[in-house]
């Protein structure tokens, strides 16, 4: 049986975006599609590496196209972003805030980027707090930049993570407090923009709490693809993370989801839950301004102790570490969904199916020349076209060390040729943009 491309495109419909609801042809995510010697080369419009969900979505592909005879290729394409980017090659910028201070953002932000990492990504960590630097305390690093001749700043590295902080560029007796207006313009722009991030997956950035000229000044230089609200559950941090809600919205930036932290204390003498900051705040906040609650996270001592010893308590596998775990796994679903939404013209939270789901021919051998073929799909010019070459990510998930160790994953190989490299995680693989 020969099957043609237009054929196996109208097989594809039968393949569901879990987090939008729609096929993912009507979504336009299927940009490209060549059947040559028994292989069916794929291009998605993929954009969360390490997403479950795009991986899954992969694997239904490959089922589909199994079931046609062939052998399944799959790479992720981006589409281009504007010029002005001053980030082009970072893939994803991932705001963490909170509306007010010691809710926990800063663990959050390095237990997510720790996590990244250790999933295989490749991620910046930028701690943007200007009035409370903790993030190279919480990772542990001890290094400082470097600086390339034309004055770039290199950032040292901690658990495979690039790390940039205003610690670095204040003097230890420096008050923040009487840093002002453009002064911290100047130093939040310079950590943007004058930072020699690479080709990154995912850059987190730890935003300073509330809703200042601080937040503003980053919300308006970096392109956010979303925020991290981090808030525990009583009322005063859920008043203020109303007003953080509203910062994002009116400047356009999706809110990825709420993490509420501090949820309760799973008391080991007792074997109770006790609700320390009271209850439900973050899922209250959620409801009403209609956004996911990514996670809750427990009060535990072992998150403290984790992040006073330099070691992100997403990197070893224990009671403490599952709600990091799992936080990084609603996090990419959500940035994947968001992008996937953004190709497909849709508003994530509230698709459009009548609008888009066109009738599928299913099975469509018999009808499915009567669909547009690969190549006429407008989606193929906005994307790159993409080499597959060894799985070198993948490698880097051999196990690292044994139980409750803490994990010191070696991620050097991802710094290696970032001119050429073409990586495959889950079976999908994907090219760094130029
Ligand atoms: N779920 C948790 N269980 C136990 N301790 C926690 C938890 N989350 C955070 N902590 C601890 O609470 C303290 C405050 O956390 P963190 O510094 O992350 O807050 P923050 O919101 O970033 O504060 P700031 O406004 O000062 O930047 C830290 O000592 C941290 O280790």
């Amino acid at each position: 049986m020969t099957v043609s491309e237009s054929q196996l495109r109208e097989r594809l419909r039968t393949v569901e975006d879990p987090a939008l609801g729609i096929d993912i042809v009507s979504l336009g995510l299927v940009t490209d599609i060549r059947i040559a010697d028994g292989v069916a080369n794929i291009t998605l419009a993929f954009n969360a590496p390490y997403a479950p969900d795009e991986m899954a979505m992969g694997d239904r592909i490959r089922e589909v196209v199994a079931d046609l005879g062939l052998e399944t290729r799959l790479s992720v394409t981006i589409p281009q972003r504007n010029s002005a980017d001053p980030l082009p090659g970072v893939r994803n910028v991932i705001a963490v805030s909170s509306g007010k201070g010691g809710v926990g953002k800063t663990t959050v932000a390095t237990n997510l980027a720790a996590g990244l990492a250790d999933a295989g990504a490749r991620v910046g960590l930028l701690d943007g707090d200007i009035y409370g630097p903790n993030v190279p305390k919480m990772i542990g690093i001890d290094g400082e930049p470097g600086m390339t001749d034309d004055g770039t700043l290199v950032p040292p590295e901690a658990y495979g993570l690039k790390v940039i902080s205003m610690a670095f560029l204040t003097r230890e007796d420096d008050d923040p407090a009487v840093l002002r207006g453009p002064m911290v313009d100047k130093i939040l722009i310079q950590l943007i923009e004058e930072v020699e991030w690479g080709n990154l997956d995912y850059l987190v950035v730890d935003l300073p709490p509330g809703t200042g000229d601080a937040q503003l000044t980053l919300l308006q230089t970096l392109p956010v693809t979303g925020s991290v609200v981090v808030t525990t559950p009583e009322e005063v941090a859920t008043d203020d993370v109303r007003k953080g809600i509203e910062m994002f919205r009116n400047h356009d930036t999706p809110v990825l989801g709420i993490a509420e932290n501090m949820s309760a204390y799973h008391c080991p003498d007792c074997g109770g839950e006790h609700a320390l900051f009271g209850s439900g705040g973050g899922r209250e906040v959620a409801e009403t301004y209609d956004v996911p609650l990514l996670e809750e996270i427990p009060m535990n001592p072992e998150i403290r102790t984790r992040s006073d010893d330099g070691a992100p308590v997403v990197l070893w596998e224990t009671e403490a570490s599952e709600p990091f775990e799992d936080l990084v796994e609603s996090v990419t679903n959500r940035v994947g969904a968001i992008n996937r939404a953004d190709v497909a013209g849709i508003d994530p939270d509230d698709p459009s199916r009548d609008e888009l789901t066109t009738p599928t021919a299913y099975g469509g051998l018999e009808n499915g020349d009567e669909t547009p073929s690969a190549t006429d799909h407008d989606g193929a010019s906005a994307v790159d076209s993409l080499e597959a070459t060894p799985d070198a990510v993948e490698d880097d998930d051999e196990p690292l060390d044994d139980g409750d160790e803490r994990v010191t994953a070696d991620k050097d190989e991802r710094d290696g040729d970032e001119e050429d490299e073409t990586r495959s995680f889950g079976g999908l693989d994907v090219s760094d943009r130029r």
